[in-house]
């Protein structure tokens, strides 16, 4: 049995605009869950109140998934990430420090044996909290494989029961790491009565590759996320290496806990929550991964479905017969849906959602999974005390600058105000700006049609920067002046003062 350890909620928010906010990741832990992985990389507690909170919440919400926290080798990062772990379940502390001669020198100025104390110290520190340990050695695909085998040894001594080999820049080739563990099985002493965990990062594309590579070679967890998404360019996707190993069963000979239905419902739910578009060819939860274009694979497919296809869509929920919500659909068959795409919730919250659901299926012949998505991303979206609007007014023609008028209210005061410029979104942004009284830089924009049919909703999604920093914002809507107006005040919202409602849906 090979163990699944998720690092979608740590290693996956590391990536540059996946940050979730706590009621996103509750909903996205929830479906972790569901999906059966056996460890949820929950946050890096000591990096910012934000991250012990969910890293708390987390613990408290998941009852059968191990919730472990990242730790460096420094006092204060154990105790912050054992008080945010303790109340789980199965807590896990995930203690990391760097091997490779290349960070050891100029990241953390030590030498091997500085190390190897740091190691000693603070291993048997996180043992002294928690029975469940984990130990990284970061970069370890760079290291001195001899060293390593001392740093592993350590760590195990000191109370480790977890040892990980990442390869943090994925640098390593799939028969080079499978003899790199070879080496590192047979030169450790301990290593037999420990998890031999596997880390890949997909800088050259080769992060799932890699980690099947260790698998063959005797590790018994593996790290992913789910859609890959990650640091750079990406951990191994857990969708990936899960359907290579179910579907190459007759070689890799080898199981793991994941209910695979579960695979679109949480690749779907991950890509509303973030913005992130996942590519229509990406393996296993793309639009086009069972899609037959040509005239030879139709063919062969309606004839014999396995011609051209070596997965059944049903194994990853795909297809899944459904009821067709509408105008005349109560909330029993609104419940079910939302369970259906991978959200639980309250007696309380159903009735809102349902005000909210009938407000829509007025103007909609049928409702489709994505409008219901974008119904639960609303509410995810809630800030108490940001803006919030109210009404706005374009105006526009051909040639001309358009001014659009906005009206907005934060806490109980309402504004009012007009910009202008060459569109009616750029005149809505630089009435926001006015508004906001901040600098405030466009960087991204994108919009698109996320239902189908004329009265389709449309997502926007972009990104600000504000002193420095990027903030993404998202907005929904069937009309897309609006959908830009609510994702540009999504945006504002996180640094103009309005805290995200914790507990909204
Ligand atoms: C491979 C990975 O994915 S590792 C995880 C990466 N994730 C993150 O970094 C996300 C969250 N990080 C943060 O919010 C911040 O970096 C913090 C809060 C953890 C630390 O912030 P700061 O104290 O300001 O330090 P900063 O990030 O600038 O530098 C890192 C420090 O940690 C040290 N360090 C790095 N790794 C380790 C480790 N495993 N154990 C001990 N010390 C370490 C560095 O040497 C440096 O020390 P210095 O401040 O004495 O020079
Ligand atoms: C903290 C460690 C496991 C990591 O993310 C890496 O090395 O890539
Ligand atoms: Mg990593």
């Amino acid at each position: 049995m090979i163990k699944i350890f998720d690092t979608t909620l740590r290693d996956g928010e590391q990536s540059p605009g996946c940050s979730m906010n706590l009621s996103e990741k509750i909903q996205m832990a929830r479906q972790l869950e569901r999906l059966g992985v056996d460890v949820i990389e929950a946050g890096f507690a000591s990096s910012s109140p934000g991250d012990f909170r969910s890293v708390e919440e987390l613990s408290r919400v998941i009852k059968n998934a191990t919730v472990a926290s990242l730790a460096r080798c420094v006092k204060k990062d154990i105790d912050i990430a054992y008080d945010a772990v303790k109340k789980a379940v199965k807590p896990r502390l995930h203690v990391f420090l760097a091997t490779s001669e290349i960070h050891m020198k100029y990241k953390l100025e030590m030498t091997e044996e500085e190390v190897l104390e740091r190691i000693q110290k603070y291993v048997s520190y996180a043992k002294s909290k928690c029975d469940d340990i984990e130990f990284s050695a970061e970069d370890a695909t760079r290291s001195n494989v001899k060293f390593l085998c001392k740093v592993f040894e350590t760590a195990i001594e000191a109370g480790a029961t977890t040892i990980n080999i990442p390869d943090t820049v994925g640098y390593v080739t799939p028969n080079e790491y499978h003899n790199f563990i070879k080496e590192i099985k047979e030169g450790t002493k301990g290593i037999e009565n420990v998890d031999i965990s596997v880390h890949c990062h997909n800088d050259l594309g080769l992060a799932v590759a890699n980690s099947l590579a260790a698998i063959e070679a005797g590790a018994t967890q593996v790290e992913c996320t789910i859609n890959g998404i990650g640091e750079r360019a990406g951990n191994a996707s857990l969708e990936e290496l899960v359907m290579a190993l179910k579907t190459r069963k007759d070689y890799y000979k080898k199981d793991t806990n994941i209910v695979t239905e579960e695979i679109m419902n949480s690749s779907n739910l991950l890509s509303h929550i973030t913005g992130v578009k996942i590519s229509p060819n990406k393996p296993i939860v793309g639009k086009n991964a069972f899609a037959h274009e040509s005239g030879i694979h139709q063919h062969g497919v309606l004839k014999e479905r396995t011609t051209y296809e070596i997965m059944d869509p049903k194994s990853i929920g795909l297809n899944k017969n459904s009821l067709v919500l509408g105008k005349h659909s109560g909330k029993h068959a609104l419940r079910d849906k939302l369970n259906e795409l991978g959200y639980e919730i309250n007696d309380d919250e159903l009735e809102e959602l349902f005000v909210k659901f009938k407000e829509l299926s007025d103007v909609k012949k049928t409702v489709f999974d994505e409008d219901i998505h974008a119904i639960m991303i609303r509410e995810f979206q809630k800030v108490e005390g940001g803006y919030e609007l109210i009404d706005y007014n374009a105006f526009t023609s051909d040639g001309k600058e358009s001014k659009t008028v906005i009206k907005i209210k934060k806490e109980d005061e309402v504004i009012e105000m007009v910009g202008s410029g060459r569109g009616p979104i750029d005149a809505a942004f630089d009435c926001m700006g006015k508004i906001s009284g901040s600098d405030i830089k466009l960087k991204e924009f994108s919009i698109y049609s996320v239902t189908q049919g004329k009265d389709a909703l449309g997502e926007t999604i972009l990104r600000v920067e504000h002193d420095g920093e990027i903030y993404a914002g998202k907005g929904i809507s069937s009309d897309i002046i609006k959908s830009s107006i609510l994702a540009y005040v999504n945006a504002i919202n996180q640094f103009s003062g309005g805290e995200v409602i914790e507990d909204a849906i």
